[in-house]
């Protein structure tokens, strides 16, 4: 325990379902250690949660999601916000940082369908919702035969899209559905040949004031060091291609035994070109090991194949 514990806690959270889960095992691990202190959840609606009718990638991306949080950090309304750690921006800076990073959870993408066991038994035509970019150009390159449709909202209402027959099938985080209850819906999950997941995908991240030096201090028991080092290095990926919702990216890392193996890819929506790199050395490298893929992809064409996507040559 540090020298000093805190008194209160107030952990700022967007107001969707998966994020309050979230809060609440933040909540519920600080108030295992520090009993005395009183934990609360300050409760916000974000941009990200108000729009609604289009895809991410087209309303601006990430940042939507943590602003709203940040400026209950800085009124001091709020001592830390609560994210999944694949929807934190990989250029959050002072005067915030990312100050712990708890332990994974599967970071797998998983199929979800009533009818259908996994994404093999789909008959040719099928529709498959998702409005990642990433899992979009993943599906399209291994099953040209499917339609790839965007499907936007929070969890729960992607699947009530699902029931009423809107797809034949969709793909979410097999963490999300987890945190919320919804294992049992999960047909299969994605094998990371299949869909490489997102950087982060998975794992949770406390955002503080970085001047703050007690919280960090106080959050520090709540970190995972293996899940701290893959999160190094694929956050080390994103950001050397410059990495948001808007750009369809993949890393993924994983420690076996104080060994690392960072996966990572960069692709086309469309599925008509796909780049793939990956670097192995020692987890107390992770952010170099991070880089290492990064330079791979850059070396491969990823910068050529992004900046065509930002700028799409005129269709004939
Ligand atoms: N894109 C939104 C988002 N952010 C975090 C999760 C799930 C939990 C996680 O990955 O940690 C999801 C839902 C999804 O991608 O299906």
């Amino acid at each position: 325990m540090p020298a000093s514990s805190p008194a209160k806690l107030v952990i700022a959270t967007r107001a969707s379902r998966l994020a309050l889960w979230q809060a609440e095992h933040v909540r519920a691990r600080l108030q295992a250690l520090y009993p005395l202190c009183r934990v609360e959840l300050l409760e916000l609606t974000t941009r990200g949660d108000q729009i609604l009718d289009r895809t991410l990638s087209k309303v601006g991306g990430k940042g939507l999601f943590v602003k709203e949080l940040e400026t209950a950090l800085l009124d001091g309304r709020a001592d830390l916000a609560v994210h999944s750690l694949k929807d934190v921006p990989v250029d959050l800076h002072e005067p915030f940082e990312l100050s712990v990073i708890l332990e994974r959870d599967d970071p797998r993408d998983a199929f979800v369908s009533g009818r259908h066991a996994g994404l093999d038994e789909l008959p040719a035509g099928a529709v498959v919702g998702t409005s990642s970019l990433r899992r979009e150009a993943q599906l399209r390159l291994g099953y040209p035969q499917l339609q790839v449709r965007p499907l936007r909202g929070n969890l729960d209402t992607r699947l009530a899209k699902l029931d009423r027959g809107d797809y034949d099938a969709i793909i979410l985080a097999a963490a999300g559905l987890k945190r919320l209850g919804l294992e049992a819906r999960i047909r299969a999950r994605l094998a990371p040949e299949q869909s490489l997941p997102a950087a982060g995908q998975g794992a949770l991240g406390i955002e503080t004031l970085a001047a703050r030096t007690e919280l960090r201090a106080w959050l520090a028991p709540l970190a995972c060091a293996d899940t701290t080092a893959c999160a190094l290095a694929e956050r080390a990926v994103s950001r050397m291609l410059g990495g948001s919702c808007q750009v369809p990216l993949a890393a993924y890392a994983r420690v076996d035994d104080g060994q690392m193996y960072v996966r990572a890819l960069v692709a086309h929506p469309d599925g008509s070109n796909l780049i793939r790199a990956e670097a192995r050395g020692p987890a107390a490298s992770a952010e170099q090991l991070g880089e290492a893929a990064a330079r791979g992809l850059l070396d491969k064409g990823a910068a050529e194949l992004l900046a065509a996507l930002q700028d799409p040559a005129p269709s004939a």
